[in-house]
């Protein structure tokens, strides 16, 4: 039997890529990975077992053993547990972001997470949310998307979201973590964020929700995978 077909959906923070992701696995009644989701459950373990970001042996040692389950609330969230204990609010947070970015620098601690994504290939299919996924995780996926827009424009987004839940942060200072998670991102040696040669790059600065789904869309139906 073929390996089951995976549609990769990279870029940077605030892009948009888990909303068009979720909305692209509904549509096609696909799995899902939040492959971000990883790196943000390591990092909060590290805070959790008292190890440092940057003790490089001791956080891949943590991402190796990493106890995580997914599993779905009754509103339809996901709810992510670490060792049992629901940790799905720590690791949105501006904290838990920085925590993952740090993280996933270190070599070892992705090459730890490596199997452990490729195991959400089922079928009917998997959609992958990202910034490796169309290089590294699945260089084979017949459809690969790279979303994003302009700094200041995910920073905002960012701010919307983060105020919603009640988190008290600043939009200047959002914007400068968005800059610096960029900067970190696409200048690591292992797995930096570029779009693959054969992702489709949709920038959506000045565009909504729905019209970066319509595109979406119409690549899914040019591929015939629908
Ligand atoms: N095209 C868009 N226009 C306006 N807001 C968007 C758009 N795409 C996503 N958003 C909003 O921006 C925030 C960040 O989107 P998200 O999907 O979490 O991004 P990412 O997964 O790339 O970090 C969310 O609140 C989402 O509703
Ligand atoms: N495939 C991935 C996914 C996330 N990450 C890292 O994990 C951090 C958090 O990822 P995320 O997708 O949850 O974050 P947002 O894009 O939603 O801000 C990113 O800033 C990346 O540094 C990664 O290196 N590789």
């Amino acid at each position: 039997m073929s390996a089951a077909p995976v549609i990769t959906v990279d870029g940077p923070s605030g892009a948009g890529k888990g909303t068009v992701s979720h909305l692209l696995a509904a549509e096609l009644g696909w799995h899902f990975l939040d492959s971000g989701a990883l790196y943000r459950v390591t990092g909060q373990a590290c805070l959790i077992e008292g190890v440092s970001w940057e003790d490089e042996a001791r956080v891949a040692e943590i991402a190796r053993g990493l106890d995580v389950s997914f599993s779905a609330a009754e509103n339809g969230e996901v709810l992510v547990a670490y060792k049992g204990k629901d940790v799905s609010a720590a690791i949105r947070t501006e904290e838990g972001g920085r925590g993952a970015s740090t993280v996933a620098a270190i070599p070892a601690v992705r090459r730890a997470l490596l199997a452990r994504q490729r195991d959400f290939r089922r079928l009917p299919g998997l959609v992958a949310d990202g910034r490796d996924m169309g290089t590294v995780v699945f260089p084979d996926a017949p459809l690969k998307f790279f979303l994003t827009a302009s700094a200041a424009e995910r920073a905002e987004r960012r701010y919307k979201q983060l105020i919603l839940k009640g988190e008290s942060v600043s939009l200047p200072r959002l914007l400068e973590d968005i800059k610096e998670r960029d900067a970190r991102d696409s200048s690591r040696a292992v797995a930096p964020l570029v779009p693959a040669e054969d992702a489709v790059v949709i920038d959506s600065t000045g565009a909504d929700i729905e019209q970066v789904f319509a595109q979406v869309m119409k690549e899914v139906t040019l591929k015939g995978i629908i």
